[in-house]
């Protein structure tokens, strides 16, 4: 589960990006389509800006894993609206036991035709193949250890295939990249990086935490006072000038969070609130709609 200590490599140079997009290029020529993740909590921020460049023409499946986490009701929104884009998209909660079934059939059902038109054609039945992409942190040594350990033959023990030795057939029909693709997010843009904070993707310290606490303060206020109410008993009023310090002040009362010399630990209880964030224990939150972002 996503953690406070969860830590995105964030120092992404230029010939860091390049090495990634080089590496999915090659393996991009041997496969049928892209799996790429992102993080139901913020669908847009946790999507790698150049994906349509780097993935060409391939067809994509984009999945918002960790559905468990997000707002079931934007989670829909979401997904339709990136069907609306023209991709296929669904989502999962990769901690279900056979919920990346569901990715693996959506596949077969993208690429039937295609398939069908191979064998029209009359080639030999093949598996289709699959490579999974995404930013850190959004599933996918988890998506891809789920499918290698239930059934997992590595299909590329051929004397002089090493490309295949990555390949990891998951059905008979069904081939996958045995690693991921790591893509990086638009941490230049300060929607992206302050929601990929609350994610807890990376360090939050890229961030003023005072500053991130209090824009997840006024985003859940906005969105989700229930959620503050039964979590902190908070209420806030965001017209009262003094709303952030009462703020800090109540969830350090409520918490029992012993005062520093004397005044509110305000770094504890943004450590409280931001761990609690992260593994969910506040409720399911998005941090954005579909409406709000020029995707
Ligand atoms: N609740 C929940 N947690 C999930 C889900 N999918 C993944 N996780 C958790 O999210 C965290 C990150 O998952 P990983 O599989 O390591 O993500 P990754 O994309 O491989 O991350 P990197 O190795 O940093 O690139 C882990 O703690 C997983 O257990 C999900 O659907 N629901």
């Amino acid at each position: 589960m996503a953690n406070q200590n969860a830590k995105m490599n964030i120092h992404w140079f230029p010939g860091h990006m390049a090495k990634a997009r080089r590496e999915i290029s090659e393996k991009i020529k041997v496969i049928d389509i892209v799996i790429e993740l992102v993080d139901a909590r913020a669908p847009y921020s946790s999507k790698n800006p150049m994906i349509n460049e780097i993935t060409k023409n391939k067809p994509r499946l984009i999945v918002l894993t960790k559905k468990d986490m997000a707002d079931d009701r934007y989670t829909k929104q979401w997904v339709q609206y990136y069907e609306q884009c023209g991709y296929q998209a669904m989502s999962v909660n990769l901690k279900n036991f056979n919920e990346y079934q569901k990715v693996i059939e959506k596949c077969r059902h993208v690429l039937k035709e295609k398939m069908e038109k191979e064998k029209a054609r009359g080639l030999k039945p093949r598996a289709i193949r699959a490579m999974v992409l995404g930013i850190p942190n959004v599933g996918k040594s988890t998506f891809i250890n789920k499918l290698a350990n239930r059934k997992a033959t590595v299909t590329g023990n051929k004397p002089g295939v090493t490309k295949a030795q990555q390949i990891i057939r998951i059905a008979k029909d069904f081939e996958l990249f045995d690693t991921p693709g790591v893509l990086w997010p638009k941490l230049d843009d300060e929607h992206v990086a302050k929601n990929i904070a609350l994610l807890g993707s990376i360090k939050q310290s890229i961030l003023p935490l005072d500053d991130l606490f209090i824009a997840a303060m006024r985003y859940l206020t906005e969105n989700y006072p229930q959620l503050l109410k039964e979590r902190y008993q908070l209420e806030i009023d965001l017209d009262d000038d003094n709303w952030i310090v009462e703020t800090f002040d109540h969830i350090a009362k409520v918490r029992k969070i012993k005062p520093l010399r004397g005044e509110t630990d305000y770094d504890r209880v943004m450590e409280l609130f931001f761990s609690e964030i992260n593994d969910g224990s506040i409720g399911q939150i998005t941090w954005e709609s579909p409406t709000c972002v020029n995707v």
